[in-house]
């Protein structure tokens, strides 16, 4: 692939431009609001000026309610020899496509699992997609050209390729993605009125379940509209293990003993099924989650500490595999987590700790 014509600069566009700009694809930026466009060309992701002819993909990254509209138009200017969109549901729109009458040859429907709570191409990261799934929904009139165009872009963007069928994926991500979301956003809308003591109180474990509820709501709701259905019957399923762990709390106040012993097996229950499905959870590239040990260093709040951390490390030949930071309420300080091979923590704690950085015991 030589040129590509991004639609749509947000947060997937702008990340797919810098992936594609970054190896060497001479990427066009479109968008309409030319200053996003504009801020996605100033962070290296391409040109917003508009390509001479037809690109060899474009790549439709608006919101679900926008894609058909905005595919049927590229397809009308002949934008493109191929044509792939990022939506989060599949299915709903590649029949209003159909209904506004896209050539399903050049078109396909495709979904990359990775993202952020963050909108705009600001929030663009060209490893976005790297070791992350990136599904492909083609149909039997799907052009190979365009099927082998896509499968370029997902291998420049360093995803792993999984072929679905578009009403399998949305059934599928109504439960690995739009349920979580709407859980996420129910657990931290309880915090809306809470009292202030309670809020002060915020550990990791509740920024960890609240993080994707700062998330756009105009998204959300374009994209919960084209899969209520999934998302409902998912939804419901949880609303019934919602009410037999709160009878099995209620049981555990009981002064009765073996009303007690019964919510007490009822909780163990659902603690243990979560244990069982968080474990069924894929690491990078889909193996099985790779257990790693953390190093939680205490940071300032100062320019460029964790870039300090990060050339340590590096210097103490210590590969970090993620990251995390953990603020501390109300001070000018918090702990950077850092997760390495478990052969590599005594190593990475010495070297640190060597440097002067304050190591916190796990
Ligand atoms: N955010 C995520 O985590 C995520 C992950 C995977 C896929 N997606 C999908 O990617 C798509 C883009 O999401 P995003 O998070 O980048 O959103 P975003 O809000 O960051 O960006 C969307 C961009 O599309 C532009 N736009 C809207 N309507 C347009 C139109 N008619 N013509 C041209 N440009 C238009 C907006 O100005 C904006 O710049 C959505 O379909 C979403 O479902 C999102
Ligand atoms: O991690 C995030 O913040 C996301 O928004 C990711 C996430 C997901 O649920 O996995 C959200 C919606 C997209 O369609 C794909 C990815």
């Amino acid at each position: 692939m030589r040129t590509a014509l991004v639609i749509g600069t947000g947060l997937i566009g702008t990340s797919v431009a810098l992936a594609l700009a970054g190896r060497g694809v001479r990427v066009h930026l479109e968008d309409h609001d030319a200053d996003q466009a504009r801020t996605a060309a100033s962070l290296g992701a391409g040109t917003d000026r508009p390509p001479e002819g037809p690109v060899d993909l474009a790549v439709v990254a608006v919101p679900p309610a926008h894609i058909p509209a905005v595919l049927a138009a590229a397809q009308r200017r002949k934008a493109a020899r191929g044509y792939l969109d990022v939506g989060s549901v599949k299915g709903g729109p590649r029949r209003e496509a159909e209904a506004l009458g896209c050539d399903p040859a050049t078109y396909l429907g495709t979904h990359p699992m990775s993202g952020r709570e963050i909108s705009g191409p600001l929030a663009a990261t060209a490893d976005l997609f790297e070791g992350r799934p990136w599904v492909l929904t083609p149909t039997p009139e799907t052009d190979t050209e365009v099927l082998n165009l896509a499968l370029e872009l997902i291998s420049l963007c360093r995803a792993v390729p999984v072929v679905m069928d578009a009403d399998a994926h949305d059934r599928a991500v109504a439960l690995v993605s739009h349920t979580p979301q709407l859980l996420s956003s129910l657990v931290a809308a309880r915090l809306e009125g809470a009292d202030e003591t309670a809020v002060r109180l915020c550990g990791q474990g509740i920024r960890d379940v609240t993080r994707i509820a700062a998330s756009d709501p105009g998204m959300w709701i374009d994209i919960l509209s084209a899969n209520p259905g999934p998302v409902a019957d998912v939804l419901a399923a949880v609303a019934g293990d919602l009410e037999e762990t709160v009878r099995a709390l209620r049981a555990l106040e009981s002064a009765d003993e073996t009303e007690r012993t019964g919510g007490a097996a009822g909780i163990e229950e659902v603690l243990r099924r979560g244990n069982s499905g968080r474990a069924r959870i894929p690491g990078k590239h889909g193996q099985a989650p790779a257990a790693y040990e953390t190093v939680a260093v205490l940071i300032s709040d100062r320019p460029g500490e964790l870039a300090r951390i990060f050339a340590d490390a590096g210097r103490a030949g210590v590969n970090i595999e993620d990251v995390r930071i953990e603020h501390a309420t109300g001070q000018q300080a918090g702990h950077v987590q850092l997760m390495v091979e478990p052969s590599a923590a005594p190593v990475l704690t010495a070297a640190l700790r060597e440097r002067g950085w304050a190591i916190r015991q796990q």
